[in-house]
C-alpha cells in the first residue's frame, strides 16, 4: 500500500505517523505553508485523509481531493468531519469509538472528585507551604450526588456505571428514552427538568446543531448555585459566555472543564476559580488508548484499501 497517499491534517501521536509512514505516502499537511500550496501539487494523490478533533474535514478540503476514498479520524467525535458532503461523494468515513470510552468517563469522574474535593487547588495548598499556616477547609462531598447526563452513549453510559458505583442516582436526558437504561436510570425528555433535578450535570454528548449551545443560561440556573457542570463532550455544547458569568456571579457551583468552545483558548475569568478544574481536552490521552486509537485509524484504512469491511464504519 506503499503508493497510495494518505493526508494526515495536523500533528496527531508520533506512533501514529510512524505506523502510517511505514505504510503508506504520507503527507503532513503541516510541512506544507498553507491547505492550497499542498493542494496544488498534491490533491490527485490523496485517496485517504487522516483527521481529528483539532483538523477535520471540511467541505473545501473534500473537494479539493477529487481522488479521496475514505475519512478515517484519530477519535470519536464527528463533529469536524462534513458527513453530508462526504455521503454526497460516496466517501467512506470510520473513527475511534469504544478503545477510549474508559478514559473518557474516567476523566469525567476525576473532574467532579477534583471539582468538589478542590483537590488540585489543595494539592497547590500543600505544594506551597500554606498547610503549615492553617488546616485547609472544608470541602463537599461527592459520593451520593444526584448525577444528570446529557447524551446516553457509550460514553455517557460508561459515566453512568461509574457515577452508580460511588452511590450517585444518575438521570439522562437523550433524544429518546434508551430500553437498555432500564429502571436504573431515570430519563427527562426536558434537558431543563434533568438540570432541576440533579446535582451535577455531566455532559456526554456528540456536538450537532442541535445540542451545539442545548446547556444555556436556563439549563444553567436551573443547576442552581450549588450545582457543578462536567463538560468531556465539546466545548460549544454549552454556552460557554453563560457559564462563564454563572461561575463568575456564584449563580453555579462550580464546573470540570475538559473541553472548550474555541480551543486552546479558555477564558481568562475562569483561571482564578478555585472552584473550577480545567484540562486541555485530554479525555482520550493515555498511551494505552492512544496506541489502541491509532491501531484502528490503520486497521480502517487497511480494510478499506484491500476490499475489506470497515471496523468502525460511521458511513
Ligand atoms: O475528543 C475526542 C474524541 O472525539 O475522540
Amino acid at each position: 500500500m506503499e503508493s497510495i497517499g494518505v493526508l494526515l491534517t495536523c500533528p496527531m501521536y508520533t506512533n501514529l505517523h510512524e505506523e502510517l509512514e511505514k505504510r503508506f505516502n504520507l503527507f503532513k499537511l503541516w510541512n506544507f505553508s498553507s491547505f492550497k500550496s499542498f493542494s496544488q501539487t498534491h490533491a490527485n494523490s490523496v485517496r485517504a485523509l487522516v483527521c481529528d478533533t483539532k483538523i477535520g474535514a471540511n467541505a473545501n478540503t473534500i473537494d479539493s481531493l477529487p481522488s479521496l476514498e475514505i475519512v478515517s479520524t484519530y477519535g470519536v467525535g464527528l463533529d469536524k468531519i462534513d458527513l453530508k458532503k462526504c455521503r454526497e461523494k460516496g466517501i467512506r468515513v470510520a473513527n475511534t469509538p469504544d478503545v477510549l470510552t474508559d478514559d473518557v468517563a474516567d476523566l469525567a469522574i476525576a473532574h467532579a472528585l477534583a471539582v468538589f474535593r478542590k483537590i488540585p487547588h489543595s494539592d497547590g495548598y500543600v505544594k506551597n507551604g500554606l498547610w503549615k499556616h492553617s488546616e485547609y477547609p472544608l470541602t463537599t462531598k461527592f459520593s451520593g450526588k444526584s448525577v444528570g447526563i446529557v447524551g446516553l452513549g457509550r460514553i455517557g453510559s460508561a459515566i453512568a456505571k461509574r457515577a452508580a458505583a460511588f452511590g450517585c442516582p444518575v438521570s439522562y436526558h437523550s433524544r429518546s428514552e434508551k430500553s437498555e437504561a432500564g429502571s436504573s436510570y431515570k430519563y427527562y425528555p426536558n434537558i431543563l427538568d434533568l438540570a432541576a433535578n440533579s446535582q451535577i450535570l455531566v455532559v456526554a454528548c456528540a456536538l450537532t446543531e442541535e445540542t451545539r449551545h442545548i446547556v444555556n443560561r436556563e439549563v444553567i440556573d436551573a443547576l442552581g448555585p450549588k450545582g457543578v457542570i462536567i463538560n468531556i463532550g465539546r466545548g460549544p455544547i454549552i454556552n460557554q459566555r453563560e457559564l462563564v458569568s454563572a461561575l463568575v456571579e456564584g449563580r453555579l457551583g462550580g464546573a470540570g472543564l475538559d473541553v472548550f468552545e474555541h480551543e486552546p483558548d479558555v477564558p481568562e475569568e475562569l483561571m482564578s476559580l478555585e472552584n473550577v478544574v480545567l484540562t486541555p481536552h485530554v479525555g482520550t490521552d493515555t498511551v494505552e488508548t492512544c496506541n489502541d486509537m491509532a491501531d484502528l485509524v490503520i486497521a480502517n484504512l487497511e480494510a478499506h484499501f484491500s476490499g475489506k469491511p470497515l471496523l468502525t464504519p460511521v458511513l
